[in-house]
């Protein structure tokens, strides 16, 4: 099969399993990318390698080409909250910013008050708090802004982005306990590879006006959060399975919080080797005894909860995550959304505002199948049970919000798809 169709669902037909170790080429990291490409759009002499082939930045690479007009980022969390930072410090902008039903669901009046404190003009077009938003770009003075910093990181990382854009700059003060945090830390650490004077103490946030910047090239590595399936592969696969994975365009010392999976998958038998020469990961499954239940504060990783606890349900051990207060906020309702689905294929679930609990299963449910409710995560975290049973996944096309080559690589396991239009 050569490429997803617009829509269909996928089910098994058979798994072969094969020696040989599978290399897999998942392009840059969504996040690092969204953020060069609002910064590159400030300073043009940044030029970008191996740039995330997402949805998400597409939509967001098309929307910096509109001066007036409708901009529509369809789910992209990241694209609607770096664009309405960016239009609404960009003088003669007018833009009206509107995104998919559900992105019409995401709150955004935290960053929108933030940016009305500092003297810009945004409207809500329909629901106070939410998306459709109309946005006039307004040169910006003031140089002090607080915001709640406990519900999304995203509208931080937003007024990070183009505080160089300003006439003062920008110091941030952040109000509460900071969720996400890895996901500002990589804000700060572009901002300031860049060239951009930005520092970060406690809970204030200082950056510098910067109007120009030298030369420079910078080659995104690749997306961790989407190596979470391929991790969740190898420890859902027998010890002599094939499932030497490398791979590509990975390095230590990662500006991804998502790189995590390293430890938290070491747990769970999957061992990680990185080769500094290649600048690749190869994971392999090793034996391991695993613990009965897997506890973790998924707080810097929230993009993980889906993967690893379809990972626990698949080993048969049980698992407690917190953290995940902003999962409900998210593509869909995802503590919602794993409860119903990882209970059709038999597990017991209980779920809270913060946390989910899985209890250890004896047996997996056949024949199960599996909503995505236009989740990407959601496809890409429940595939692997292909290994443990037969399974239909539904809309597998989802996947291209982050991932669009997902179904193709993961056939390189021998992983027989068929798909049903
Ligand atoms: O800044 C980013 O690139 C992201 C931040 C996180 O969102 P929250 O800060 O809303 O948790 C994460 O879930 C999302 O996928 C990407
Ligand atoms: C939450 C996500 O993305 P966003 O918030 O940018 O839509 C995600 O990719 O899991």
């Amino acid at each position: 099969m050569k490429a997803v169709l617009e829509s269909g669902s996928f089910h098994t037909r058979g798994i072969q399993t094969s020696n040989n170790s599978v290399e897999i080429n998942i392009s840059g990291s969504k996040s690092e990318s969204n953020r060069l490409l609002i910064l590159q759009a400030q300073f043009p002499n940044i030029s970008i390698e191996n740039l995330s082939d997402s949805d998400d930045t597409e939509v967001l690479k098309k929307g910096l080409q509109v001066a007036n007009g409708e901009v529509d980022v369809h789910h992209a969390g990241t694209a609607m909250r770096f664009l309405t930072a960016y239009f609404a410090v960009k003088e003669a902008a007018e833009i009206t910013l509107t995104g998919s039903k559900r992105m019409q669901e995401r709150p955004i009046a935290i960053l929108v008050d933030a940016l009305r404190s500092i003297g810009a003009e945004i409207e809500y077009l329909k629901n106070d708090g939410f998306p459709p938003l109309k946005i006039k770009g307004r040169n910006l003075q003031k140089t002090n802004v607080s915001i709640q910093s406990n519900v999304s990181s995203q509208y931080i990382s937003a007024l990070m982005l183009v505080a160089p854009m300003l006439q003062n700059g920008l110091n941030v003060t952040l109000e509460g306990k900071t969720t996400s945090l890895p996901y500002i830390e990589m804000t700060l650490s572009l901002l300031t590879r860049i060239g951009v004077k930005a520092q970060f103490n406690k809970n204030e946030i200082t950056i510098s006006s910067t109007k120009n910047i030298q030369d420079i090239s910078l080659v995104v590595e690749s997306d961790w959060s989407s190596a979470s399936y391929f991790y969740s592969l190898v420890a859902l696969s027998g010890v002599n399975a094939t499932n030497k994975i490398v791979l590509k365009s990975y390095i230590q010392g990662s500006i991804q919080g998502d790189a995590a999976l390293d430890e938290i998958y070491r747990a769970l038998g999957v061992k990680t080797v990185f080769n500094d020469v290649e600048k690749s990961i190869t994971i392999s499954k090793i034996e391991t005894r695993l613990q009965d239940c897997l506890s973790l504060d998924l707080s810097n990783t929230p993009d993980l909860a889906q993967t690893i606890s379809v990972s626990c349900f698949g080993l048969g051990i049980a698992c407690k995550l917190t953290g995940l207060h902003t999962l409900k906020i998210k593509e869909t309702d995802r503590l919602f959304a794993l409860k119903t689905e990882l209970e059709k294929l038999g597990a017991t679930v209980e779920v809270d505002e913060n946390s989910l609990t899985l209890k250890r299963a004896t047996s997996i449910k056949t024949n199960a199948v599996i909503e995505t409710y236009q989740d990407h995560r959601m496809a890409m975290a429940f595939a692997p049970l292909f290994l443990k049973t037969n399974l239909t996944i539904n809309n597998a096309e989802v996947v291209s919000k982050s991932y669009p080559n997902f179904w193709n690589d993961l056939q390189k396991f021998g992983i027989d798809l068929a798909l049903i239009p």
